[in-house]
């Protein structure tokens, strides 16, 4: 059947309406564009169509750059040209804001784009199919398409990864590749090791048995064991230190809240200008590298925990506070929590827009106020967009109201 799409949705496709009024959601279109499609997936109040045919292509389309694209998971966005993404992600952004925070014209800034929109990646997922063959998952399915080129990894990793050649197995497999600053390449298994004796051998070729690689940040190292999550795109999180830099006013009194703070990364640029900072970080291996990384910082102190668990017994009163979670965003418990210790700043930092505007409507009915929400570009050509929302407390102590979330 025939569908004009209207806009943008989160997750990529667009949305056009069906003859029945129910909502379809189609990938690899444009808003405009009038397309031939069938339907995938029907439900009872929406439906998942697949593109034949672009009837009336939109102005924007561009050819896409890898021959990928369409069946591989990764990208979303090829078949546009680089200031049509990030407005793209711009528009969908205030629609979340506007939607899920109930925020009447949010007040979203342009997206900053990534200085490199191609071979950004320093840590790529592989997957190896039972016949051996390397890819990734398809679009909106397990299954894994084997690939011949991909413009996302680090060159260091471009130039490694058509090298690998697996043995067939029983079972599908998964590994991480990452690249340090200098340009050292460390290979890690998901699951047990003994699964993926290729990958040792590889290891053993490119004659190092690491389990860390080191980062560069603004001229700052950080140590990133197997185990510990980082940043993907460097210069953009670069580009986000310096917006927190400029944002966050600092004195030498402040304590300070890292929540969900990896190895450190923001930690590094703050601490020094704290009394106190504390971090919270589930993973052990991240931890053991904060500690590393801030060895010159005894103000700066790691709690390996939960924030759900760890949150509630920490006695500080935090001036501001840094929270960076996975894509779930805050849990109630650490929502509540940090409502109740009041600070007179938050920087939120997601990868996630739709659990972002979930937490910023809670905080703002807490009695926070929205000062900026400032998108930045970590990953071009997929939907994916990192979001700092910068938040401050207008009102006095005793209003401050968890009963309001
Ligand atoms: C998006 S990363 C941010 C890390 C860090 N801020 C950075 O920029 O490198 C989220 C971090 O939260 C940690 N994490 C996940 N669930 C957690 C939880 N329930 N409590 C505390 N930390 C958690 C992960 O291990 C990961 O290091």
């Amino acid at each position: 059947m025939k569908v004009t799409l209207s806009r943008f949705t989160y997750g990529g496709d667009c949305v056009g309406s069906l003859p029945d009024g129910r909502a379809v959601f189609v990938p690899d279109t444009l808003p405009g564009e009038t397309v031939e499609i069938e339907l995938i997936e029907e439900k009872r109040s929406y439906a998942r169509g697949r593109a034949l045919e672009i009837l009336d292509p939109s102005p924007s389309r561009v050819q896409p750059f890898c021959h990928h694209f369409g069946a591989c998971g990764g990208c979303h966005y090829q078949h546009m040209g680089y200031a049509d993404q990030l407005a793209a992600k711009k528009l969908v952004l205030k629609d979340q804001f506007a939607h899920i925070a109930g925020i009447v014209d949010p007040p979203v800034e342009d997206v900053i784009p990534a200085p490199q929109t191609v071979h950004y990646r320093n840590s790529m997922q592989f997957h190896v199919d039972c016949g051996g063959k390397v890819g990734f998952r398809a679009r909106a399915s397990n299954t894994i398409i084997p690939v011949t080129e991909c413009f996302l990894p680090v060159l260091p990793i471009q130039e490694i990864w058509p090298q690998f050649h697996f043995r067939p197995a029983a079972f599908e497999r998964r590994f991480e590749v990452r690249c340090g600053t200098h340009d050292e390449i460390m290979l890690v298994p998901d699951g047990d090791a003994d699964n993926f004796p290729e990958l040792k051998e590889f290891q053993a070729a490119l004659l190092a048995d690491r389990n860390f690689v080191s980062m560069t940040v603004l001229e700052k190292a950080f140590r990133v064991s197997s185990g510990s999550f980082f940043q993907v795109n460097i210069p953009v999180a670069e580009a986000i230190i310096r917006h927190l830099q400029q944002s966050l006013p600092f004195s030498e009194e402040m304590q300070l809240l890292d929540l969900y703070s990896g190895v450190g990364l923001f930690s590094r640029f703050f601490a020094a200008q704290t009394a106190r900072t504390a971090a919270v970080e589930l993973s052990a291996s991240a931890c053991s590298d904060y500690a590393i990384n801030l060895a010159d910082f005894p103000q700066a102190v790691c709690h390996q925990g939960s924030a759900e668990k760890i949150l509630p017994r920490l006695r500080m009163n935090f001036d501001q506070v840094i929270v960076d979670p996975p894509r779930a965003g805050l849990m109630k418990r650490v929502l509540e929590t940090l409502i109740r210790m009041g600070p007179q700043r938050i920087a939120y930092v997601s990868c996630d827009p739709s659990t972002l505007a979930r937490d910023v409507r809670r905080l703002l009915a807490a009695g926070y106020q929205l000062d900026r929400i400032t998108p930045f570009d970590m990953f071009p050509h997929t939907y994916h967009v990192e979001t700092v929302v910068l938040l401050s407390r207008k009102i006095p102590d005793d209003q401050i109201g968890v009963d309001l979330i």
